[in-house]
């Protein structure tokens, strides 16, 4: 089959997805080049899981189109250019996994070699076990090895690392990332925003069903604007925190001043020198993911 290396990986345009009143997508236009990780970053509920759903042809958008690889989704899955690993489903429990592995590969025309996949998934030393043992982690790079055995273009990960461990969790995304540089694809949806930032070269944020941001993580967190400055102010009043220089918004909740600023030093150097404020337990934090994505996806 014929790779057109000129056709986007994704190209949504205008997509909604309804359910009753619910609009899970409400909106989504975007474009992605062939080659690097992309992150589909929300908050629960935000329309991820809906988003795979579109793009793997599971679902059918109530307005817009989805394009996948040059074609319909159904098109591509059909090619087997797509992978996927979905948050659930049932492992055949009395094959081994190299038994199950070199059965999937099977269906593909041309599936990646097994020690391959076996090394991707970190799964050398359960060939032999069967499937109904397995914990959820090892379970879940199972999942893994089954959605890239076809060596698929484009491969889709719903909250991949759900149920693994810190060091699991580590190997899985050294397994992705290696995956994806070879010029494929993958897009996955989180809600863990420290995966987005380590693992993804572009960071679509949805919230709501719309995109809220897109762009590097780099570029993500610079929306946020520059870094925060937070001390303990208790009772004292709040009046010029706004005027201090650097400071672009002030926030105080529970006692606890949130000064979002463009230059810390001299904000904070001006709280000192030019307040009569005490100032108890000064932080200064920022140029954070989390910053960034709790702005963009707050509510309205
Ligand atoms: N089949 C369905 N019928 C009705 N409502 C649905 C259906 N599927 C999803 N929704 C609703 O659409 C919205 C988006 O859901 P979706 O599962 O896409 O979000 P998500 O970002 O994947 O969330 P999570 O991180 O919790 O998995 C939610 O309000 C959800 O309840």
């Amino acid at each position: 089959m014929e790779t057109i290396p000129s056709s986007p990986a994704l190209a949504l345009t205008g997509v909604a997805k309804h359910f009753g009143d619910v609009r899970a997508v409400d909106g989504l236009s975007l474009t992605a080049a062939a080659g690097g990780a992309i992150a589909l970053l929300g908050p629960n509920g935000a329309g991820k899981s809906t988003t795979v759903s579109l793009l793997l042809g599971l679902a059918r958008p109530t307005a817009g189109t989805v394009r996948v690889l040059g074609g319909t989704p159904e098109q591509a899955v059909a090619q087997g250019r797509v992978g996927a690993m979905l948050q659930q489903g049932e492992l055949m429990p009395e094959l081994t996994i190299g038994e199950l592995v070199g059965f999937v590969r099977g269906l593909y025309p041309r599936p990646l070699p097994l020690s391959e996949i076996l090394d991707l998934a970190d799964l050398g030393s359960l060939v032999k076990r069967r499937a109904k043992g397995l914990s959820g982690g090892q379970a879940q790079r199972v999942r893994f090895a089954l959605a890239v055995a076809g060596a698929p273009d484009l491969l889709v990960l719903d909250e991949p690392t759900a149920a693994m461990d810190v060091e699991s969790r580590r190997r899985f995304w050294d397994g992705m990332r290696a995956y994806a540089a070879g010029g494929r694809t993958v897009l996955f949806a989180t809600h863990y925003l420290e995966e987005a930032d380590q693992n993804a070269d572009r960071v679509l944020v949805i919230a709501r069903g719309r995109l809220a941001a897109d762009g590097t993580p780099a570029e993500i967190k610079a929306t946020a604007g520059g870094r925060l400055v937070t001390f303990r102010l208790g009772d004292q009043p709040a009046a010029g925190l706004d005027a201090l220089p650097g400071v672009t918004s002030v926030e105080i909740r529970d006692g606890v001043a949130r000064l979002r600023t463009d230059d810390a030093a001299l904000t904070t150097a001006a709280l000192y020198r030019g307040t009569t404020l005490e100032v108890h337990d000064l932080e200064v934090s920022g140029g954070h993911l989390e910053d960034a994505f709790l702005a963009l996806t707050r509510e309205s």
